[in-house]
């Protein structure tokens, strides 16, 4: 069992009544953001992954957010990604696109889409040179601690095993330290091939979300947010190793998400 460390516990938690006012409350998170990123520093980049959390995305083609977002700074790219068509309906790309894409006007060479013509070893390849070029323009900056991108925002879906983008537990992808961007065959939930990011680029990122809903991810949650007891595997359970070494985690879970949380492992923020 391989070790990964252990991450200290660190909690910004926001729990909501049910999904709808989570999605009100991250659309104005992402959009907050946005702003201040582009008034530091003159652009947004945001990496998506999920599907239940793409789906909450389209709250923000609608009002005030449609007109109020300055579009045309954001660059988009994917945390993760499955090997599948562009037009196929498990691609993360074709969900985004779908839900919140097609709606709000973000320039079309702003999107940083992974190939689906090419074989995943190749596609992780092509797409971590390409971030590469952008940090060398400091499109997407660049951490403080070491070379990595530092995206703004990166936008983190749960799975109920404690996946995060495509990072499952005790995956030897868990141990990659110089890879930026990795693949893998053998995902435990269908499809199997994936590209995904590797932990050193999440935790390198300014800003990171994890949205988990619905009680089938309350058990994960309370285990990725339950304190160290010094004896817990990190690797059994990815979410805990999101730890941004100089950024910011939110968690935002809906009540059922946080219905394993007591007041001994967690201190969900009043709202
Ligand atoms: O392509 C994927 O399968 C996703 O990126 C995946 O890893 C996701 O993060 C979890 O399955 C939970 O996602 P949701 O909770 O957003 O559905």
């Amino acid at each position: 069992m391989a070790n990964c460390g252990e991450p200290e516990t660190r909690r910004d938690l926001r729990v909501f009544e049910d999904k709808y006012e989570l999605t009100t409350d991250l659309a104005e998170y992402i959009s907050q953001l946005s702003e201040s990123s582009v008034n530091d520093r003159g652009c947004f980049t945001v990496a998506l992954s999920g599907r239940s959390l793409i789906r909450l995305l389209e709250k923000l083609s609608e009002a005030p957010y449609k007109k109020t977002v300055d579009w045309t700074k954001w660059y988009v790219f994917w945390a993760d990604e499955r090997a599948v068509a562009k037009n196929h309906v498990d691609s993360n790309y074709k969900l985004t696109k779908d839900v919140f894409l097609s709606k709000v006007s973000i320039l079309s060479n702003h999107i940083f889409s992974i190939n689906d013509n090419a074989t995943v070893e190749d596609a992780a390849r092509e797409y971590e040179f390409t971030i590469r070029q952008l940090v060398k323009v400091r499109t997407i900056g660049v951490s403080e601690s070491n070379d990595c991108p530092k995206f703004d925002l990166i936008l983190l879906g749960l799975g109920p095993d404690g996946h995060v983008a495509s990072l499952f537990p005790h995956h030897p992808t868990l141990e990659l330290r110089e890879e930026w961007v990795t693949y893998i065959t053998d995902s435990p939930e269908p499809p199997p091939e994936r590209i995904t990011f590797a932990l050193p680029v999440i935790n390198s990122a300014s800003n990171v979300a994890i949205v988990a809903i619905g009680e089938e991810n309350a058990m994960a949650v309370q285990l990725s947010i339950l304190t160290d007891d010094g004896k817990f595997d990190a690797c059994s359970l990815p979410a805990r190793l999101i730890r941004p070494d100089n950024g910011k985690l939110v968690w935002f879970l809906d009540a059922l998400a946080a219905s394993a949380l007591n007041d001994n492992n967690g201190e969900p923020d009043k709202l």
